[in-house]
């Protein structure tokens, strides 16, 4: 993404005094920039999230919820991979048969709306793995490396295990959905990520501007958990579908809108969006500037699935 730069007064504080909501402000973003940067207080530091005990375990589902509260490690291994077992005997998982449902919903960025793209058990399974491994996001930047940016983005991320079954299905019908591209387009490893109150990702591409040769083609923002208010995913410069129907799935009514401009899907469980990142000339597609806005109460899980593409040249270089 592009990575805002890192105002003065940066926030060193130790610890943590209140939770600061961040104003996340898409009135007047700009598509060239990356847009306003939210303002942080100085001297405030915002939280390091941590794990919510009962979240993790409702995750192993009713079954195993009591056996994994008084288990070994070595038990825990066992039922995780018996969880794994239950879940590849479904019929649906790891071909391209998985029953979801697509529709457009914008030609120019081309944008897919996807209903069902992750299943239940799967949604179940990767919230489970990913509680051992989230740690607060960080925000590639070309100059300094991987950093943590709290003015950009503030959520815990869990990378996901290429080789792991579960995982290996849902890339692959990413694959599919994409009609395989071509042969220097890869999906790169799936991302989880967890925002609570006050979480959000400021306004970016998902593509690296600074970038000659190769970059991130595709994107699908799909969502494992969405029960919380805010934290939905913000499309400023899209407008809105003229059909109605579309209001299950995106904000329409003034309260939900918030102020923001643009297009607001609702963190819909199992849902993916689908977009393209560049204009088939291979530049950047200014509509899909995008933001996850600030979770107001409760908590969104988001599922990254990002294609590569190897081969892609800036365009003039
Ligand atoms: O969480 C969201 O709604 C957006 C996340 C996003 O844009 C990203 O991870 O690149
Ligand atoms: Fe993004």
């Amino acid at each position: 993404g592009v990575v805002a730069p890192i105002p003065d007064g940066c926030t060193t504080g130790e610890d943590l005094v209140r939770r600061v909501p961040v104003p996340l402000d898409a009135r007047n973003p700009s598509p060239v920039t990356g847009g306003p940067v939210p303002q942080i207080p100085v001297g405030v530091r915002l939280p390091v999230f941590r794990v919510h005990k009962t979240y993790a375990m409702g995750m192993l589902g009713r079954g195993i919820k009591k056996e994994r509260m008084d288990v070994s490690s070595s038990s825990i291994g066992t039922i995780v991979r018996r969880y794994i077992g239950d879940i590849r005997r479904k019929p649906n998982q790891g071909n391209g048969d998985f029953e979801y449902k697509v529709q457009i919903f914008s030609r120019d960025p081309l944008i897919i709306y996807i209903r069902n793209f992750v299943s239940s058990e799967e949604i179940d399974y990767l919230l489970q793995v990913s509680e051992e491994k989230y740690e607060p996001s960080k925000v590639y930047s070309s100059f300094d490396g991987n950093l943590i940016d709290d003015k950009m983005r503030v959520s815990d991320s869990a990378w996901m295990d290429p080789k792991d079954p579960v995982v290996r299905s849902i890339t692959q019908r990413a694959r599919e959905f994409q009609g395989w591209r071509n042969k220097n387009t890869t999906v790169e490893p799936l991302l989880v990520q967890r925002y609570q109150v006050d979480g959000f990702y400021n306004y970016h591409f998902d593509w690296d501007e600074s970038r000659a040769d190769g970059n991130r083609v595709t994107t699908f923002m799909s969502y494992l958990v969405g029960n919380c208010t805010g934290g939905g995913t913000n499309f400023p410069f899209l407008p809105q579908p003229s059909d109605g129907r579309w209001c299950d799935v995106i904000e329409c009514d003034e309260e939900g809108r918030d102020g923001y401009q643009g297009i607001i899907f609702k963190p819909v469980v199992g849902s993916a969006i689908f977009w393209e990142n560049f204009h088939p000339n291979g530049t950047g597609h200014t509509g899909v500037y995008h933001a996850g806005l600030p979770v107001k109460s409760g908590m969104k899980v988001g599922l990254n699935i990002w294609s590569w593409d190897s081969a892609w040249i800036k365009p003039g270089s």
